[in-house]
């Protein structure tokens, strides 16, 4: 059992970390603003120059919505150029001219902002054409009268809200767990769940759940089966792992529909709202009573009947905000000029400024009943793990909080939603992306490389052909303790953050040693395999695919349905005789070693990183562009739907190199490996894009990433790299090239 020295020390260092990791953010977007001109940002997507405001309205929460747009008198074209807003982001709206040229040459929107206090929001929409900030005009600070001047630009900021609630959840946890008196005097004795997740007690046995009926009663194998049954029996906590394709969110859906016969309260999370809408959107059929809480344009459109907000304007209740809603409009609307009376000024505007305070206040009353009401109707709750710390779910409990993808949520995002359950299900795979962490970054250096000239490809084919039928060898299993350096949190390995499954350390409180280990890995290591089922049937790959995954990070457990195992692109068009080559074969590697195309140096140093649009420092790799393009090509033209195909390269350099060498294929999606884990295509093509003399192979390490890029492909997967770089950066990695010459359809590329 975890002593109280033991649990303060965990929560200290998770408040180092969230804190090291704020601060990482903060000066990653407040160096931007200071260091660069409103016009570098807009290249970089961080912000929108030239822009009007068309249109203030008050949303929910009593919100001023500010909707700003491209003018036509300034601008050829009212499209944005590329950017990076997203709704839920915060934003400034500044005045133009204190960031134009003509007030100043070198002024950054930073220094601007002293001048002309800004107005802050949240990005609530963002079209190809127009962007609305959400404006809390009655915060203290923010100037009531809004007063957007007529020229505006908006600049992206540092989003500190999620770190604001995980803070919260942080020295909530941690009063409950060491018994310190809350903000009204009490203390509040931890739950069952809360004891096991800190090591003061360990899981209770699994509840007698007796016979199941499966809702989907023919459509789950027996490893999803045997996960529903964990998680209803499990009284504290269960975790389902999902690999690759293996139906995660399927027993989901099924954990989900028991729960709900059982009658019990759930709170359904996920790390990012594509991962809630993707379960919203498998249980909307289901037609059980259900709510989504989160910014209405964060959700996918055909979703939106089930938001709260669309729910809260259905309801009965709606007409009494509505009407207030029209009041405020209208006296916004006299208070900006627009009727038809002259702008009231002096005392007549103040008085009018009060009036719109108090309706304010009265909107928010009565939505907050409304809200509560549409919330009280629904058993299941999903929003975003951030999502769940909100207003509308303020000091409400549930039977169960369910995490998907809780292998990319930070520990303490997580604490957002359990503080308010006493069952706890995470699904997810930590052998996938990790969470995000910016503090953590290392900053490798670059090998610069003259170019080679790019050479002519020829394809020489493998001395070794393999058949089709025969069956992949499986690669050995790769000793990890040889390879990985410990992250001194013993039982975490350094490139994958993951356990090592041969250590448990049973009921041991381990403070973490960097934000990349999650709560799933802490409590693998914790509690053992006994909280834990893996779902081992794979429905996306053909086998070969499958193979090496398997073997080297599920323990070979990982088997492919029959229905998927055989699959090929020649599945199409069988009788082509002359596609064969191209498309029978499920693994193809073009190996450029000994070719010297070496990689390029783009800048500074930037690795894969995919948020902004700024690329300095990342590398590319032309000679692979130029092999990447033809194999597309052919792909092609022996039929093969672009929309089919995906081409991923950990480097943003390389996407840009790719995107610009295929913009005569439309359709193809190109894209870095973080924009892909849970997507499939038919095709997929892998550029490694590091080739030096030194043997670096920097982000190529991380065997998580390099993980989510092998398995998206269905029918084939074809690599593009330098083998003699490639095999030195790691063991995982040279065992890769060995599987690959061995299993591959291996093509040199090189002289004729
Ligand atoms: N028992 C099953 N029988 C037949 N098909 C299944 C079964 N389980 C899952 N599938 C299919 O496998 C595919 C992947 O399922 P799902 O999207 O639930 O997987 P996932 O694990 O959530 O995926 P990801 O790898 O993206 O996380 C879907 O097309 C689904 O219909």
């Amino acid at each position: 059992m975890a002593t109280p020295e033991q649990l303060e020390a965990f929560f200290d260092r998770q408040r180092q970390l969230l804190a090291q990791e704020r601060q990482a953010e903060i000066d990653q977007t407040s160096l931007l603003l200071s260091n660069c001109s409103a016009k570098l940002l807009e290249k970089k997507g961080l912000a929108l120059l030239g822009l009007g405001v068309v249109n203030v309205n008050i949303g929910l929460g009593g919100k001023s919505l500010v909707e700003l747009e491209r003018p036509s008198a300034h601008h050829s074209s009212p499209l944005f150029p590329p950017h990076t807003f997203r709704p839920g982001d915060l934003a400034r709206i500044d005045d133009a001219s204190t960031t134009s040229k003509k007030a100043s040459k070198s002024k950054t929107p930073a220094a601007a902002s002293k001048e002309n206090f800004g107005v802050e929001g949240v990005v609530y929409k963002v079209s190809n054409s127009r962007i609305i900030i959400a404006v809390d005009a009655s915060r203290p600070g923010t100037n009531e009268d809004l007063d957007i001047p007529e020229h505006c630009i908006v600049v992206k900021l540092a989003n500190t809200v999620t770190y604001d609630r995980m803070d919260q959840a942080v020295e909530r946890m941690s009063k409950i767990m060491l018994g310190i008196a809350g903000p009204s005097g009490n203390t509040q004795a931890p739950n069952a769940l809360q004891r096991v997740l800190f090591g003061q007690s360990s899981p209770s046995r699994p509840d007698d759940i007796g016979t199941i009926q499966f809702f989907n009663s023919e459509g789950l194998n027996e490893s999803q089966k045997r996960a529903v049954k964990l998680a209803l029996a499990a009284p504290e906590i269960a975790l389902i792992h999902g690999p690759p394709g293996t139906g995660k969110t399927h027993t989901l859906v099924e954990v989900i529909l028991q729960l709900v016969a059982r009658n019990k309260s759930c709170l359904v999370c996920g790390a990012s709202n594509l991962a809630v809408d993707n379960l919203l959107e498998r249980l909307v059929p289901h037609k059980i009573p259900l709510i989504r809480v989160g910014h209405p344009a964060r959700v996918l459109n055909d979703l939106h009947d089930a938001t709260l907000d669309s729910q809260a304007e259905r309801s009965d209740q709606a007409q009494l905000v509505n009407d207030i809603k029209k009041e405020i409009n209208d006296l916004m609307n006299t208070l900006s000029g627009g009727g038809k009376g002259k702008k009231p000024r002096g005392a007549e505007r103040k008085k009018m400024y009060d009036e719109v305070k108090e309706l304010r206040k009265e909107y928010r009353k009565r939505e907050g009943t409304i809200v509560s009401r549409v919330v009280d109707g629904a058993k299941i709750v999903l929003a975003t793990c951030h999502g769940a710390g909100g207003r509308q779910l303020f000091n409400r409990a549930f039977d169960v909080v369910i995490v998907d993808e809780a292998a990319q949520a930070l520990e303490a995002v997580c604490w957002i939603p359990i503080l308010k359950a006493s069952k706890l299900i995470l699904a997810g795979d930590p052998l996938q992306l990790p969470p995000t962490v910016l503090s953590t970054k290392e900053k490798k250096s670059g090998t610069v490389k003259a170019q080679a000239p790019a050479k002519t490809m020829a394809r020489a084919k493998a001395t070794k052909p393999k058949s089709q039928k025969a069956e992949p060898e499986p690669a050995k299993e790769v000793d990890e303790s040889s390879e990985d350096e410990r992250t001194g949190a013993e039982g975490y390995m350094q490139d994958t953050g993951r356990p090592k499954t041969s250590i448990t350390k049973f009921g041991l409180l381990i403070p973490p040693k960097s934000l990349e280990v999650t709560l799933f890995d802490r409590m693998e290591v914790m509690w053992g395999p006994e909280i834990k089922q893996m779902l081992d049937v794979q429905y996306r790959m053909n086998t070969r695919i499958c193979a090496f995954p398997s073997a080297t990070l599920y323990s070979s457990k990982l088997t492919s349905d029959p229905s998927v195992a055989n699959r090929l692109l020649t599945d199409r068009d069988p009788t082509n005789d002359a596609a064969q080559d191209t498309l029978g074969h499920p693994i193809v590697f073009f190996d450029t070693a000994g070719c010297e195309f070496f990689e390029r140096v783009d800048g500074g140093d930037n690795e894969g990183k995919s948020t902004t649009l700024n690329d300095e420092g990342s590398k590319c790799n032309v000679n692979e562009v130029e092999i990447v393009k033809q194999w597309v090509n052919d792909l092609v033209n022996y039929g093969i739907p672009p929309q089919e195909i995906a081409i991923i390269t950990p480097y943003q350099a390389q996407v840009s190199l790719l995107s610009a060498a295929l913009t005569s294929i439309p359709g193809l999606e190109i894209g870095t490996v973080d924009g892909v884990q849970g997507r499939e295509k038919d095709a997929v093509v892998i550029s490694l894009v590091r080739s030096n003399d030194k043997r670096e192979v920097g982000f190529l390490k991380e065997k998580r990433r390099l993980n989510v890029a092998m398995t998206r492909a269905r029918k084939q997967l074809c690599i593009v790299g330098d083998s003699s770089t490639i095999r030195h950066g790691s063991l995982y990695l040279k065992k890769w090239m060995e599987w690959l010459e061995e299993n591959a359809d291996v093509r040199f590329v090189g002289d004729n």
